[in-house]
């Protein structure tokens, strides 16, 4: 299986070693599974300044980065995530973009190749994204610094879904998020603590007793917390039959 080539755009290359150098992306690059590689605006520039921005045209706060670094960045980019033939989206991270949820991960998780685009400053010249950006996406309403920390979440949660990525005690993990709901509780040792003990359940030994507990206090957390979640799945039997226990349990 040749690896899955993910290229970033940035001035802070050095951030991507949150991605390359620890955890569950950290040993897919380590196994060969996954290529990270970053390329410098900075580098493209042929002043002495290494300029990567400038004024804004109609005035206004900030700078804007310049086109011609960028292009020249995001076209050796682009090179490198096309070769061996492979398809290639290339992606802008920002506030206007879609927003990323597990279904957009999985969308991006089966498409080809990446390069993402991390801006700093107020923003890009508006040609690039026009003429070099195939789509834009966010990963929430709130404003960042820059795209790269942006670009690591989405490069993170992709990579869990690449085979062999997640050992395998640890896909079920996703159990729960994969059939949209919220997690349920975890515990480990000790089975006191505190005080508090652990629900004598999960100390039985009896794993299919196990499986619907989790799956309960799952759909109890998702209709508690996030109701929204529990309009967009279809359940299964099982799982309205344990919400009507859920809600039984609760007018009582
Ligand atoms: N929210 C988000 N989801 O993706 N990206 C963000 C975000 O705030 N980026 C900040 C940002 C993006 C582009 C430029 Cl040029 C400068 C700063």
């Amino acid at each position: 299986m040749t690896a899955r080539r993910i290229a970033l755009v940035s001035i802070f290359p050095e951030m991507f070693a949150a991605l390359t150098d620890y955890g569950i992306s950290g040993r897919a690059v380590k196994d060969g599974l996954l290529e990270v590689r970053c390329w410098n605006p900075r580098d493209f520039t042929s002043d002495r300044h290494r300029t990567v921005d400038d004024r804004p045209y109609g005035g206004g706060p900030g700078m804007v980065m310049l086109a011609e670094p960028l292009y020249q960045a995001l076209g050796a980019a682009r090179a490198w995530a096309e070769e061996g033939g492979e398809a290639v989206r290339s992606i802008y991270l920002s506030p206007q973009g879609r927003q990323l949820d597990q279904g957009g991960v999985e969308e991006l998780s089966a498409a080809g190749n990446l390069v993402l685009l991390a801006g700093r400053y107020e923003g890009i010249d508006e040609r690039i994204v026009e003429t070099l950006i195939d789509e834009e996406w966010s990963i929430g309403d709130y404003v960042l610094s820059g795209g790269e920390l942006a670009a690591m979440v989405m490069v993170d949660a992709i990579t869990r879904l690449i085979p062999g990525a997640l050992g395998h005690d640890q896909s079920a993990v996703e159990d729960s998020f994969a059939q949209g709901l919220l997690d349920c509780p975890h515990y480990t040792r000790p089975e006191e603590y505190r005080g508090r003990s652990v629900p004598e359940v999960l100390l039985s030994g009896n794993h299919e007793k196990i499986r619907r507990w989790r799956l309960k206090q799952a759909l109890a957390r998702t209709r508690q917390r996030r109701p929204d979640l529990l309009e967009r799945i279809e359940l299964t039997d099982e799982q309205g039959a344990l919400l009507d226990e859920i809600r039984h349990e609760l007018e009582s």
